[in-house]
């Protein structure tokens, strides 16, 4: 179905994981898509070209003031304008809290809430100029929700996120510019791969999921794509768990 014909939809950590699959998925459903990335992406945007959808890569760091700003022009400059955002670019060092070191703390919340803060902000400015509305949706977690040992540092950022689409909501309703967020629950990345490389570890978190697996990167994309489009017109201020119910398994 060609949800997003004729729309632009911006990624941040748009080279992998999630972020590479929502963007791939949002080609599929008709839209050019841009995505911002630490990493270049030039394999994504030869995919999306060969889906005949146009695809713009920049590169950058999302925690550093200005480049949210950067991205959004040279998106509007290439693709002519931004009707979804998907802010999704996040870290996770694992790391034990009573020794966790200052910047381990300070550089998680600078990439995964001021980052998310600043590009936001900057989508929501050009959707604003553009006036036509939009759809802009965070990557949260499900770690917003409830708490990790070795991710005190973490999931607060997550929360962060989430609390951040509820504000941007009445912000930006009467613009008619739609927030909300997607709760992934374990999901096989890159960032995780260290993490789930304890076997036992990986076994107790798949156990805890009523659907019977860990999660993968295209478990996301049908939500996301399904809150970017017209089909959540009267969605605002929402939070989707996507987390094959693993929240709800107390016992
Ligand atoms: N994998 C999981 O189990 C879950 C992931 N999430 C969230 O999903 C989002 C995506 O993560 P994954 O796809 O799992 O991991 P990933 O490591 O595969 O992807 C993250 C992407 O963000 C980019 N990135 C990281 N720091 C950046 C920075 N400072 N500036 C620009 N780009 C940067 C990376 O280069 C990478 O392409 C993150 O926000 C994460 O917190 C949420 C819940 C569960
Ligand atoms: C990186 C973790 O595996 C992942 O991140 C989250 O947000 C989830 O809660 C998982 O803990």
């Amino acid at each position: 179905m060609n949800l997003l014909a004729g729309q632009t939809v911006l990624v941040t950590g748009g080279a992998s994981g999630i972020g590479r699959a929502i963007a791939l998925g949002a080609a599929r459903a008709g839209a050019d898509v841009a995505v911002f990335d630490k990493d270049p992406a030039q394999a994504l945007v030869a995919q999306i070209e060969a889906l005949g959808r146009k695809a713009l890569t920049v590169t950058g760091d999302v925690a550093e003031p200005g480049e949210a700003e950067r991205f959004v022009r040279e998106a509007v400059i290439a693709l002519g304008r931004v009707d979804v955002f998907v802010s999704n670019a996040g870290i996770c060092p694992f790391h034990s809290f009573l020794d966790m070191p200052a910047e381990v703390f300070e550089r998680t919340a600078r990439v995964n809430l001021h980052g998310a803060f600043h590009m936001v902000q900057a989508a929501a400015n050009a959707m604003v100029a553009g006036g036509r509305g939009g759809s802009i949706i965070a990557v949260s977690s499900i770690s917003a929700l409830v708490g990790g040992e070795f991710q005190t540092h973490y999931t607060p950022t997550k929360a962060g996120v989430h609390s951040l689409m509820q504000s941007a909501a009445i912000a930006l309703g009467r613009h008619g510019i739609r927030c909300n967020s997607v709760l992934p629950g374990t999901i096989l990345t890159d960032i995780n791969k260290d993490d789930l490389a304890d076997e036992g570890k990986r076994a107790r978190m798949a156990a805890r999921v009523p659907l019977g697996r860990l999660g993968e990167p295209d478990d996301l994309v049908g939500p996301t794509l399904f809150l970017a489009s017209d089909m959540a017109r009267y969605v605002t201020g929402a939070a989707l768990l996507v987390d094959g119910g693993a929240f709800v398994n107390l016992q």
